[in-house]
């Protein structure tokens, strides 16, 4: 069985890969991201999904490299993670009392084959008055999440409502990739023992 290398250095995904209990060693990629506007948004993070991924197996040749990007899309914006405060208030001010998209690009690879897909949920923000884009910005929770809000944090506070998988909007769509990981030889139900009551 080869090595399952997460492509990453979120956090996040880490610990929803960790839910399959596969085991996994984790390599983020250097690789700096730049949005192609030319792209769909499914195009641009399967495309940087890719870019992260094809990184790391440059190094990794031997084992199945898994990569990911989420962006947040609003109309014609694409929302990466905002530079410092004015873009944070910008993207968040953007969003209030708006439905948004955001999507996860994956890739899965290894020296025989590649699996590109991508997820895509919606998210429905309250109307955000100042003091409260304020308040939010001062939990710093804002500065490392596509879209300037993190849904699993006190960003839960701002969303009225979501449709799809809740786990893409957090970086990784944990349950297509498990199935997902299956063509490549994992089993994730295989990985633990069921005692029965
Ligand atoms: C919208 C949203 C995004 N995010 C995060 C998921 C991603 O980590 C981040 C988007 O940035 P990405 O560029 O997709 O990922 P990353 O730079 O954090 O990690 P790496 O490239 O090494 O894999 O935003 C949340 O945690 N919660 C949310 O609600």
């Amino acid at each position: 069985m080869k090595h399952l290398i997460l492509a990453s250095s979120s956090p996040r995904r880490s610990e929803l890969l960790s839910l399959t209990l596969l085991p996994f060693e984790t390599y983020p990629s250097t690789l700096e991201e730049k949005m192609d506007l030319t792209l769909s948004p499914s195009q641009l993070v399967e495309s940087l999904a890719e870019q992260k991924a094809a990184d790391v197996f440059q190094s990794h040749p031997d084992h199945v490299i898994l990569g990911a990007d989420t962006i947040v899309s609003f109309q014609n914006n694409r929302l990466g993670k905002p530079k410092n405060r004015e873009e944070a208030v910008q993207m968040l001010n953007l969003l209030s009392g708006q439905t948004h998209e955001v999507y996860t690009g994956v890739c899965i690879m290894d020296e025989n084959k590649k699996q590109l897909f991508s997820v895509k949920t919606s998210v429905t923000f309250y109307t955000l008055d100042e003091e409260t884009i304020s308040w939010y910005i001062g939990t710093n929770e804002p500065f490392d999440k596509a879209g300037s809000y993190g849904i699993q944090g006190s960003g839960s506070l701002l969303v009225e409502k979501l449709d799809g998988d809740y786990f893409n909007v957090v970086g990784l769509p944990i349950s297509k990739v498990v199935r997902v990981l299956q063509e490549f030889g994992f089993s994730f139900t295989g990985s633990v023992t069921k005692t029965d009551k």
